[in-house]
């Protein structure tokens, strides 16, 4: 076991941000925590890794608790740049965390290298452009290679140039055995490199199985495509019908159940097309009834 978070609980004042949280991570696999701001994805990033209490609930990593200091060892969190000292340089950053960590200059060299910061590892932050401060910050987060790895929007700010280094460098950890759990807004980078996807909805994890949403999406066009809603309606089976095409979430299967329906009933079927279902849309159907959907 990676990662258990169990029954998490955290208000602040009267406003309940966190409400019975509970997931877990078990093997080193890349899972993303998506939510509209203000949803309580830093706050609860914040608990994990016990730079804030929770009201209830328990928090367990690499089998201890995460009130056990030593596993700083074995996990890094990555959060915005505001941690960061404007005067100091790059190098001085990463230095703290090496002697703290007992690492090497070698190996600070070795992973600044990697991340590709060694060109302006001497200059001072103030220098920094945003990405180039994302940089540094992975760079910080990857130093003790961890086992978990937490990162808070790691991809805030990047160019697109930048934006795939950092996602081909998160990939590359975890396939040498990092896990890594990451918040972010950018859905579509999301997928490219997540297997799993945490939704933050009202303070509640929505369902993990979200199976309604792992269905594929077919999109239909027949004939007479309202009369088809209205068949399939009677049968049970949700439809929605736009610009003469039905959309029907459903698995292989069932969607015979559907096409040999249509059939029995005269309808001509015109084409079919299946669409992949990626966390875009599953955001935009879970969140479909915020009015400030924030992407
Ligand atoms: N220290 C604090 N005191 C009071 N309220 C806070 C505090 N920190 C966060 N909040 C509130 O808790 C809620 C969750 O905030 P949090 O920063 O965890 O959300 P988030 O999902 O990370 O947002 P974003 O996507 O904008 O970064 C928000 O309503 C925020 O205003």
């Amino acid at each position: 076991m990676i990662l258990q978070v169990q029954n998490i609980h955290k208000s602040y004042g009267k406003q309940k941000v966190l409400k019975d949280i509970t997931f877990t991570i078990d093997k080193p696999e890349i899972v993303a925590l998506v939510g509209p701001n203000g949803s309580g994805k830093s706050t609860l990033l914040s608990i994990i890794t016990n730079l804030l209490s929770a009201e209830s609930g328990e928090v367990r990593i690499l089998n201890r608790t995460n009130k056990d200091l030593g596993i700083f060892r074995e996990i890094s969190f990555m959060q915005d740049n505001t941690v960061l000292y404007d005067y100091l340089t790059g190098f001085d950053h990463l230095q703290f965390i090496a002697d703290l960590q007992g690492l090497t200059k070698e190996q600070i060299m070795e992973n600044a290298e990697r991340i590709g910061i060694t060109s302006y590892l001497h200059k001072t932050v103030s220098n920094y452009s945003l990405g180039m401060k994302q940089h540094l910050l992975l760079a910080m987060a990857t130093l003790n290679r961890p086992k978990l790895l937490i990162l808070d929007e790691p991809l805030n700010g990047l160019d697109p140039t930048s934006s795939i280094k950092v996602r081909n460098l998160l990939i590359e950890l975890n396939k040498e055995g990092t896990a890594i759990l990451l918040s972010s807004h950018n859905l579509a980078e999301i997928d490219r490199v997540t297997s799993r996807v945490l939704f933050l909805k009202d303070g509640t994890l929505m369902d993990e199985d979200l199976s309604q949403f792992e269905q594929a999406c077919y999109l239909i066009t027949v004939n007479q495509p309202l009369y088809a809603v209205e068949l399939l309606q009677k049968s049970g089976i949700q439809t929605v019908e736009s610009n003469e095409k039905l959309s029907i979430y459903s698995n292989d299967t069932s969607i015979h159940e559907v096409i040999s329906l249509l059939v029995k009933n005269e309808l001509t079927i015109l084409d079919i097309e299946k669409k992949v279902i990626g966390s875009e849309d599953r955001y935009r159907k879970i969140f479909e009834a915020e009015k400030d959907i924030a992407l």
